[in-house]
């Protein structure tokens, strides 16, 4: 689903991406491991187009994104939630879902209801400000915000920094379920009697709430094992591992993840 190949990026002379490389198949749920300053996040801004980049590719369904501004890549698709949320404390929570929305040409969509299915505290905040909310809210408000456009690939960086546990583990089900489907699509091979446009509807939009690619940032072991089923290790800016959930050996962790 979204692949880069030989990507270099610098900060000015400070080489900081070297040659890297990786895939992310359809469905998946990854998890980008490594200690600070590695490269994680800058990695993750090259691929939304929020730093340029020096050299190589990166590829969307078989689309190159090099050349694509960052709003066009949210219009095909991806959906990023920043480290620190990044929500507008100014802003109520209904305009900082509205923001979202604002890749796309038609407008005239407002937020999709489903929205509110996953995060219902969301639809009883809509017109407190995104600054008074909790930590955790916060957060489900910069996830609700990145689904808006319904993505098929969501990258997320940190999302549980700073969250209370209990939180944590709601953040964790929703992952679970937004990807659980594995990102397979429903076909319809025709018009069925016996299947209502209301039933058709749900099923294709539980669907697409539900077949979510992940890639997300995350140092805590115990979280990325409950969301993931696979994981990268970057170091120096290059990913030195990668594998199933089961391949994650202590070896590995000891080499790049213990401080
Ligand atoms: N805007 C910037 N200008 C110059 N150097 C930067 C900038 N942002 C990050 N760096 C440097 O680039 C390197 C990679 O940083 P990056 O934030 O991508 O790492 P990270 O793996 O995401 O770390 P963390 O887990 O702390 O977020 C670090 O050495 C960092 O100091």
């Amino acid at each position: 689903m979204l692949s880069v190949a030989a990507l270099n990026q610098y900060y000015g002379e400070s080489h900081t991406l070297w040659d890297l490389s990786l895939d992310i198949p359809v469905g998946a749920s990854v998890a980008l491991m490594g200690r600070n300053g590695v490269g994680k996040t800058t990695l993750l801004k090259c691929i939304m187009g929020l730093l340029p980049v020096r050299s190589g590719e990166i590829r969307y369904e078989d689309r190159s994104l090099t050349a694509l501004r960052a709003e066009q890549r949210a219009e095909l698709g991806i959906g990023y939630v920043p480290q620190g949320r990044e929500i507008f404390p100014m802003l109520t929570v209904e305009e900082n879902l509205k923001t979202g929305l604002r890749a796309r040409g038609d407008k005239s969509k407002g937020i999709p209801e489903e929205i509110f299915e996953i995060f219902p505290v969301l639809k009883t905040m809509l017109r407190r400000r995104g600054g008074d909310l909790s930590g955790g809210q916060q957060q489900q408000l910069a996830i609700g915000r990145a689904l808006v456009l319904r993505p098929k690939l969501l990258i997320l960086d940190e999302p549980i920094e700073g969250i209370q546990p209990n939180i944590v583990s709601e953040i964790g089900d929703v992952i679970i379920r937004l990807n659980r489907a594995r990102g397979k699509e429903v076909h319809f091979e025709k018009r069925e009697s016996s299947v209502t446009d209301e039933i058709r509807d749900a099923i294709v939009r539980v669907n697409r709430e539900m077949g979510v690619t992940v890639l997300l940032v995350e140092q805590k072991q115990h979280f990325v094992k409950r969301v993931a089923d696979r994981f990268l290790i970057m170091d120096k800016g290059r990913i030195v591992a990668g594998g199933t959930m089961a391949e994650l050996t202590e070896d590995l962790v000891r080499r790049y993840l213990t401080v």
